[in-house]
């Protein structure tokens, strides 16, 4: 049985590819200028066989002309021009690409590729225009056409006298409706953006003539309109260019140009890859925050271009969240495209320039680290907290990866350390890695915990952001190095006073019974303490809940209480001791008291809330009188 072929309703298809492939307007210039580049390129392969032709780049251009009185906006390009058959063939037949079939037919050379594919970018006109007209003569023809169409009523072709070759679109711009402003489209600024945004590194220059208020000559608060032919794009794409040739200069300037952000960028990283996936990338790891860095607004994402020409402006697979401060740009000539170019058919070659994204910034980090501790400071000071939810989200999925750009204040030190510097000062005796959390590094310094560590001679780190503890909790080791807080149960210390002190807290097992008692369920248990010197009295945690995160998670705004099992640690050769032990059994209204005393004290050091801050002021007024 003979083969019947497809037919499609050309009305429909028509109306679908402009009505439904594009979700931005503005985007019909991108296609027009897209070809008009195609067209040139074409030029530059056509004289690469005919030796009739030189192709001398600075001939060709492409220039718009918006008229605001005629309501036109006119793309002229230089380049090949088409014949009655091509007009026919490519403008008449939707989804017929003629450079697709070019680029198969030629072997594309680098620095030329060719963008179209498709064959509907040319009908994303007829979003913004009426009635769109073509008067083309190409590099093989004797005669021009012009081509006409009001979009769904079909076209016609008719010949014209044309003395140049290439190709002239005009476009009879919509009139405004309700909420569509295409007025836009006839404006000198607004094409100067659109033109910026997605056409900036077409190689061939983009022109137009642009008015500009000028002082008039001889004068000096005379103002005049002056008309200047520009050139829109920047052309050469900073990625192009060969390393070697730039300097940090032209790299801020691109960060700055590009709107990045407001600050100078600490390091720049340049990729140029010729691999399975070919891509050139430019990012920056920038000094400072945004305002918004760390809020939901905040959106992560690098500008993606196919071929110089951009697709996506904040493309976010290509960063992990941990990494979402990194900004900068990807081009890509092996991106699989979808029609639209709004999106990828597939992401395969996404996720292999992501992995390779990723580990270059890795590494950019830990040389920063090394070669300017002072810049990486800066970085850490700004992006610490995000590198730390890295380590804790995804169930620490990422935390090797991350843990050597983690950077501490130690209490030694006095100032920030790395891990690996951190084991590397431990003496052999040191069995973990001490931290102690707070709100700055000045109570953690005053906190009783911390006295039996640093009595020891240890570092301890100082957890001052909310996420240290949880991150840490997830990281459990580093180099075979435990994690302990200062506040917990077994400090790996005082191994040998082990014998003499549980005999101590034997004997003292009846008083801390009646203190537990006096406290009820606001502790688990009334403990000697083993790792305080001066210091009275101190609230630790059993468990996994620490007090710190018992204060984090509280002050969270959903509903979630958690509590840390709390035990109230007591220094037995404090002389506060003897007057517990003196009220024991002879005084019961002065050992609760004392207690609750003791209780509220070690409460206000944690930097805990105080329960009932009436009765500890009347406890405190009590012992007074
Ligand atoms: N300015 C031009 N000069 C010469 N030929 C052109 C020009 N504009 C369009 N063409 C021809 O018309 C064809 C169809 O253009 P259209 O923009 O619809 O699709 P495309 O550019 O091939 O693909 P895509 O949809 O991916 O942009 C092109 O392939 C090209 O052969």
């Amino acid at each position: 049985m003979a083969k019947r072929k497809f037919k499609a309703e050309s009305q429909k298809l028509l109306d679908m590819v402009i009505n439904s492939i594009y979700s931005q307007r503005e985007v019909f210039l991108r296609e027009l200028i897209s070809n008009a580049s195609d067209a040139i390129d074409k030029i530059y392969y056509k004289a690469l066989t005919d030796d009739s032709l030189t192709f001398d780049q600075s001939s060709y251009y492409i220039k718009l002309i918006p008229n605001k009185d005629k309501r036109t906006l006119t793309v002229i390009d230089t380049g090949i021009g088409m014949t009655k058959e091509e007009l026919e063939n490519n403008l008449g037949v939707i989804a017929k690409s003629g450079s697709h079939t070019f680029k198969s037919e030629n072997e594309i050379k680098d620095g030329h590729d060719i963008i179209g594919q498709f064959g509907v970018g040319f009908y994303a006109a007829f979003m913004v225009a009426d009635k769109v007209t073509v008067l083309t003569k190409s590099i093989d023809s004797e005669e021009g056409y012009k081509w006409v169409s009001q979009g769904s009523d079909g076209y016609t072709i008719t010949p014209i006298e044309r003395e140049e070759v290439g190709t002239e679109i005009i476009l009879e711009i919509k009139e405004n409706e309700d909420e569509e402003n295409y007025d836009e489209f006839l404006d000198e600024f607004k094409l100067k953006q659109i033109v910026k945004k997605y056409s900036d590194f077409i190689r061939y220059p983009i022109k137009m003539d642009v008015t500009e208020s000028k002082l008039k000559e001889g004068t000096e608060d005379e103002y005049e309109d002056v008309i200047e032919e520009q050139t829109l794009n920047t052309m050469v794409p900073i990625w192009k260019k060969n390393k070697s040739e730039l300097t940090d200069e032209d790299y801020q300037n691109f960060y700055q140009e590009k709107h990045y952000g407001f600050d100078q960028p600490l390091r720049h990283i340049h990729i140029n890859v010729d691999g399975t996936v070919r891509y050139n990338a430019i990012l920056f790891i920038p000094e400072q925050a945004p305002f918004n860095y760390y809020s939901r607004e905040y959106e992560k994402g690098l500008e993606l271009y196919s071929n110089g020409v951009l697709i996506m402006e904040k493309c976010a697979d290509l960063l992990p969240d941990y990494f979402s401060f990194v900004k900068g740009m990807v081009d890509s000539e092996d991106l699989s495209l979808n029609i639209s170019r709004e999106m990828l058919q597939h992401d395969r070659q996404l996720k292999i320039i992501a992995k390779n994204i990723h580990k270059k910034i890795k590494q950019q980090l830990l040389s920063l680290l090394r070669d300017d501790r002072e810049k990486y400071e800066t970085f850490f000071k700004a992006f610490g907290q995000q590198i730390k939810f890295g380590v804790y989200s995804d169930f620490g999925q990422h935390k090797e990866e991350l843990q050597d750009l983690l950077l501490f204040y130690s209490s030694k030190e006095k100032k920030l350390v790395t891990l690996e510097e951190y084991v590397s000062h431990m003496p052999e005796d040191q069995k973990y890695i001490y931290y102690a959390s707070g709100d700055s590094n000045e109570r953690i310094e005053k906190l009783p915990q911390t006295e039996i560590v640093a009595d020891k001679g240890y570092e301890i780190l100082y957890f001052t952001d909310e996420i240290d503890e949880f991150a840490i909790k997830m990281l459990m080791k580093y180099q075979e190095k435990e994690f302990r807080s200062v506040s917990s149960g077994d400090l790996g210390i005082e191994e040998d006073n082990k014998e003499e002190e549980k005999e101590e807290t034997e004997s003292h097992n009846e008083l801390f019974k009646a203190m537990k008692e006096v406290l009820g369920d606001k502790v688990k248990d009334v403990r000697a303490s083993k790792r305080l010197k001066s210091h009275p009295v101190v609230l630790s945690a059993d468990g996994e809940i620490s007090l710190e995160m018992e204060k984090i998670i509280n002050a969270m705004p959903d509903d979630q209480q958690i509590k840390a099992d709390k035990v109230l640690e007591i220094n037995v050769d404090h002389s506060i001791f003897k007057a517990l032990e003196a009220a024991q059994g002879n005084d019961q209204d002065k050992l609760e008291l004392y207690t609750n005393l003791l209780y509220n004290q070690a409460l206000l050091i944690e930097g805990l809330p105080i329960e009932d801050p009436v009765a500890f002021t009347n406890d405190m007024s009590k012992i007074m009188v």
